[in-house]
């Protein structure tokens, strides 16, 4: 197994290409299911979650290719010639995501299989939500042995869903089953990440009419079954890894530019930054972010966007270490998602935890030791510590951060970290 050895870092300096992002590219390699034609994908992140998801494709019997250069990557997905219709245990079991495959398998055959994903190390994360809503449009849903059994020997019908909560994964399932539905879908209530916008601006691009993009009520014209013509596209940047980068320069007091990114997609994220005393020059495809000299504490909540991402919670929680004063962060999403917290206190941090709150208070001198990663975020959030931490930190169970992080030590070696990646 690999971990990562982390020296504190003095300063950074220099820049970070921000990958495309994961959370955009797994509901869009999915979306192949519902093409007619080979599609062709630029701008994957070169991460473990999107091999899994192209292996589970692949086991299914779509054709998938990948040409990576330094520069540029492109991957074509054909699915033809998908065959198979069930999503086992042994990947749906390494990655969450899968149920995505369940909207648009169904939308195209009529029946599927997919395991249950179970939970995870931050919640329960039932799919009930995706679930009753393809039974809305006519699915007949079965679990039997931990499988989802989906059939709508009729073909999924649009209907008008309310979705109880805001779900991402369950809002982009929904509108790619209802890509290829009998009529027209209303989904209220709808997630407005910009990971979703993506999914469903090329959904329109292709012959899918989707009215409300990029709001609470999205508004489906099916195609009654008839596959798509998808032209290429790029994935747009992952917001959640430039937002952990950015944390880096913050943590470490280090002017940082990130290239390659969507400043607008970080809203809350930068909002937050500057109330903590940094600054941002921006221009449309860059940030460099100007340090604070001295940190000030923040109050957080995570909330659906457009508000503060959960995802960039943990790495704000070992910020909050570092400024003077007391920072409080509410998580409002996932009911476990301070694993991070007993192994920063390990390393010195004085964070104490209630329920969903936590309150720290700073600032801490924290000191390296080993740390054990628990999920992804999590993972990164450690590596955060590692840089500020006087000595050594080792993260071990980085296998988390490998679902997420393309090429994590690299870049941060390229502005001046010392961090390596060994063996145990
Ligand atoms: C691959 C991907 O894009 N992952 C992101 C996605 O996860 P994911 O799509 O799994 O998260 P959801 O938006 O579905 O979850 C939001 C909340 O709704 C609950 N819920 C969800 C579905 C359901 O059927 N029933 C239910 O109760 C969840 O337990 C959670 O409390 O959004 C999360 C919230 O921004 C992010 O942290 C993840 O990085
Ligand atoms: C929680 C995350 O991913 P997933 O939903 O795939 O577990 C994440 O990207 O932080």
């Amino acid at each position: 197994m690999d971990y990562l050895k982390i020296k504190k870092a003095d300063s950074l300096h220099g820049e970070i290409k921000i990958s495309g992002a994961k959370n955009a590219s797994l509901p869009l390699i999915a979306m192949s299911i519902l093409a007619k034609n080979r599609v062709s994908i630029k701008n994957l992140p070169h991460v473990v979650d999107i091999n899994t998801l192209l292996k589970l494709l692949s086991n299914l019997g779509a054709k998938c290719s990948s040409t990576w250069t330094k520069n540029e990557n492109i991957t074509t997905i054909d699915t033809s010639c998908l065959s198979e219709t069930k999503a086992t245990y042994d990947i749906v079991r390494t990655m969450r995501a899968s149920i995505l495959v369940l909207g648009p398998i169904l939308a195209r055959f009529r029946h599927c299989e997919v395991s249950l994903p179970g939970g995870c190390a931050i919640g329960q994360r039932p799919v009930d939500l995706h679930l009753k809503a393809l039974e809305q449009m006519g699915a007949v849903i079965n679990i039997e042995a931990g499988y989802i059994h989906a059939t709508a020997p009729n073909g999924l019908k649009g209907c008008n869903i309310i979705f109880d909560k805001i779900t991402v994964t369950g809002t982009a399932n929904i509108v790619m089953a209802a890509a290829l539905a009998d009529g027209v879908t209303t989904i209220t209530n709808a997630a407005r990440e910009p990971e979703v916008v993506q999914l469903c601006e090329i959904l329109n691009a292709s012959g899918v009419k989707i009215e409300g993009i990029a709001t609470a009520v999205l508004t489906i014209h099916g195609t009654s079954g008839k596959l798509l013509n998808i032209d290429d596209f790029t994935i747009i940047p992952d917001r959640i890894e430039a937002g952990t980068y950015l944390c880096a320069a913050a943590i470490t007091k280090s002017k940082l530019t990130l290239t390659d990114v969507n400043a607008k997609h970080l809203g809350a994220v930068l909002s937050k930054l500057e109330e903590m005393g940094n600054k941002f020059t921006i221009t449309d495809n860059t940030i460099t972010i100007h340090p604070a000299k001295s940190l000030k504490p923040a109050k957080i909540t995570t909330q659906e966007y457009p508000a503060f991402p959960t995802d960039m919670q943990a790495q704000f929680l070992v910020l909050a270490t570092q400024a003077k004063g007391t920072s409080i962060i509410e998580e409002k999403l996932f009911e476990n998602r301070f694993m991070h917290v007993s192994e920063l206190q390990r390393m010195g941090a004085d964070v104490s935890l209630n329920g969903n709150v936590a309150t720290i208070n700073g600032k801490s001198k924290l000191s390296g030791t080993d740390v054990m990663a628990t999920d992804l975020r999590a993972s990164s959030a450690l590596v955060l510590a590692g840089l500020v931490a006087e000595g050594i930190t080792n993260v071990h169970r980085i296998y988390h951060l490998d679902r997420g992080y393309d090429s994590l030590e690299e870049k941060l070696q390229n502005v001046g970290a010392e961090i390596k990646r060994l063996k145990e």
